[in-house]
């Protein structure tokens, strides 16, 4: 076989308190096709199509490629001469989690054109090498809410229960704010109040999200770690929350480094919620498209 597809989901990382260890993947997504070419000359020719298509770098410093050489590096082997179709389907630097299907698409792709030489905990162990931490590979990878717990060579991955009562709707604004920028602006230490805060928070939030209680949902959104230093960089922020909580959300959080901001509520206000965070974007002279996904549970999927 030398052509594969693969379909890779958005993520959102953090949900509040699990800065760096909880993700969950959405119902929206970039394809990729790899075909092995036999031009030794120009060993890489990569197209891109979809909204913003023309930011996406079309040489070697492409992310996906980067992954693809990765895994290839890591058999020892040289890689092969590639023709990468992208198909742009998640916008770019927005907090869901571009860069992880990047680096999951070529990966993926790459195992399968070399007859799945790894296995997918060793894909996954590269893919979170590469990105830095794991939040949004491994439920890029695997689907489903995830938490990730471990170091390099010893993770443990633990499928979180998310009550199919827990609708997220993604606000995601017309500028972007990159993963660097927003880690730059957080404290290098934490006092000990902030660190409690956030381990209790983080375990009330597993228990929340697989039951739907929504007392403790509300509650259990909330993060000392980073939203408070990255706020200030998300124009709109503090309008954008109370509207959604206003209009029924159970709470709001930074998806991933942001600028989307992610709401979860009831099936039953799903619509209100959109309404009341565009009506707020608006009011700022903001463009923002903000609508209801709901939880990807099939991960990177490869087709033919
Ligand atoms: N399809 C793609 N092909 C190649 N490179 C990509 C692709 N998608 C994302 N990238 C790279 O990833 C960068 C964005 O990564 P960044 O971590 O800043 O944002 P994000 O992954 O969208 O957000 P977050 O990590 O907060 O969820 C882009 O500038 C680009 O370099
Ligand atoms: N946990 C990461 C997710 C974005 O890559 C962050 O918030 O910086």
């Amino acid at each position: 076989m030398s052509t594969v597809n693969v379909s890779v989901p958005a993520t959102t990382a953090n949900l509040g308190p699990g800065f760096d260890c909880i993700g969950a993947a959405l119902t929206c997504y970039n394809q990729f096709q790899f075909a092995l070419t036999e031009d030794t000359l120009n060993p890489l020719k990569i197209t891109v199509t979809g909204a913003e298509s023309h930011r996406v770098s079309i040489d070697q410093t492409n992310l996906i490629y980067q992954a693809f050489v990765n895994f290839y590096q890591h058999l020892d082997k040289s890689p092969p001469s590639i023709a990468i179709n992208i198909e742009l389907g998640i916008p770019l630097s927005r907090g869901l989690g571009s860069s992880a299907t990047a680096i999951v698409g070529g990966l993926v792709g790459a195992n399968e054109l070399a007859g799945q030489a790894l296995s997918i905990e060793e894909v996954m162990e590269l893919a979170i090498a590469i990105e830095g931490h794991p939040d949004n590979v491994v439920p890029a990878l695997l689907g489903h809410c995830q938490l990730s717990v471990g170091e390099r060579g010893n993770w443990q991955i633990c499928q979180v229960p998310w009550h199919q009562d827990l609708i997220p709707v993604v606000g995601i604004p017309n500028f972007e704010l990159s993963t660097q920028e927003a880690r730059g602006v957080l404290p290098k230490q934490l006092s000990r109040a902030d660190a409690i805060f956030n381990i209790a928070h983080m375990g009330l939030l597993i228990r929340a999200l697989e039951t739907a209680n929504t007392d403790w949902l509300a509650m259990a959104l909330e993060d000392k770690l980073h939203q408070p230093y990255r706020q200030s960089l998300i124009p709109g922020y503090e309008a954008v929350k109370q509207a959604a909580i206003a209009a029924g959300a159970y709470g709001m959080v930074i998806s991933g480094a942001g600028p989307t901001l992610l709401a979860i509520t009831s099936p039953k206000q799903a619509t209100e919620v959109i309404k009341g965070m565009e009506t707020a974007w608006q009011s700022l002279d903001i463009i923002a498209q903000v609508r209801s996904l709901s939880l990807d549970t099939q991960g990177a999927r490869i087709f033919y």
